[in-house]
């Protein structure tokens, strides 16, 4: 990786957390590093811009930065990047979102939010893979054959984030009208609520958030060592 291109003039940064100052130490080396006006964009979790910044400004690689937030849905053209800047040209932003829209949402948001839409966005998914897989061992449970539970698992998620994102309702309304009175919807929720479900997804977001902020702290930790 010793080679940055001078013609290059985006560049993604995507190691992990961790390898962000050996990797820019690195750059800082590279002959095309001179170019001052190219813009760089990490999806590194948890790193802040205004270490991202320093690092830059270490290596005299300039200040051009957008801090993005990817999921792993984008594969797919239906995952979340969210992303930061203090960038004040709008034709990079611009820019930026013309090549995130195709991969999904593309939402800007202030930093102090960036590490909560990593959480929920980025790190959502696994939890609700997490939800998906449990679903699926709940239908083999009572008798489903696997392959057929996985599917309607994935299947009904799909359908309630597309109802979701839909609706004008919001998902308490639409939850309520599968919840008939007496019915097998409320059997299963009132299950939910004695294992505290909702608590344990806004544990598992807030439990993200915080391990963002650390390693925020770590990087400029490293960063000034
Ligand atoms: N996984 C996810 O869902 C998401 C991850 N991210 C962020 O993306 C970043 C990468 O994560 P992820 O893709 O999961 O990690 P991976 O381990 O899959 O990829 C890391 C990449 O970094 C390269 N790499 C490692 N060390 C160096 C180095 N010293 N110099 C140059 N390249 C290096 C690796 O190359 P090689 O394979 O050749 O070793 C590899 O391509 C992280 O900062 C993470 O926070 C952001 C959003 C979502
Ligand atoms: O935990 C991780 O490394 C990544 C960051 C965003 C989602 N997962």
């Amino acid at each position: 990786m010793g080679l940055l291109p001078s013609t290059c003039s985006w560049v993604f940064l995507a190691v992990k957390p961790q390898e962000m100052k050996s990797v820019m130490d690195r750059l800082r080396c590279s002959p095309g590093s001179a170019v001052t006006t190219r813009i760089w964009i990490s999806v590194a979790a948890g790193i802040s811009s205004s270490t991202l910044l320093k690092m830059l400004s270490d290596g005299q690689l300039g200040r051009q930065l957008i801090r993005a937030m990817p999921n792993t849905a984008v594969l797919l053209k239906c995952g979340c990047v969210t992303y930061s800047t203090d960038i004040q040209d709008d034709s990079i932003t611009r820019s930026f979102e013309t090549l995130m829209k195709p991969l999904g949402l593309c939402v800007r948001v202030p930093e102090g939010q960036m590490n909560a839409t990593c959480a929920l966005s980025g790190s959502g998914i696994a939890f609700l893979l997490m939800a998906l897989e449990a679903l699926s061992d709940g239908g083999v449970k009572m008798g489903l054959p696997r392959a057929l539970s996985s599917q309607l698992a994935a299947q009904t998620m799909m359908g309630a984030a597309q109802l979701a994102l839909t609706a004008v309702e919001p998902p308490a309304i639409l939850r309520e009208r599968v919840s008939s009175p007496g019915g097998t919807t409320m059997a299963g929720l009132h299950a939910l609520e004695k294992g505290a479900f909702r608590s344990v997804l806004i544990d598992a977001v807030e439990a993200a958030t915080r391990k963002g902020e650390e390693l925020s702290s770590s990087s400029l930790v490293n960063s000034n060592s």
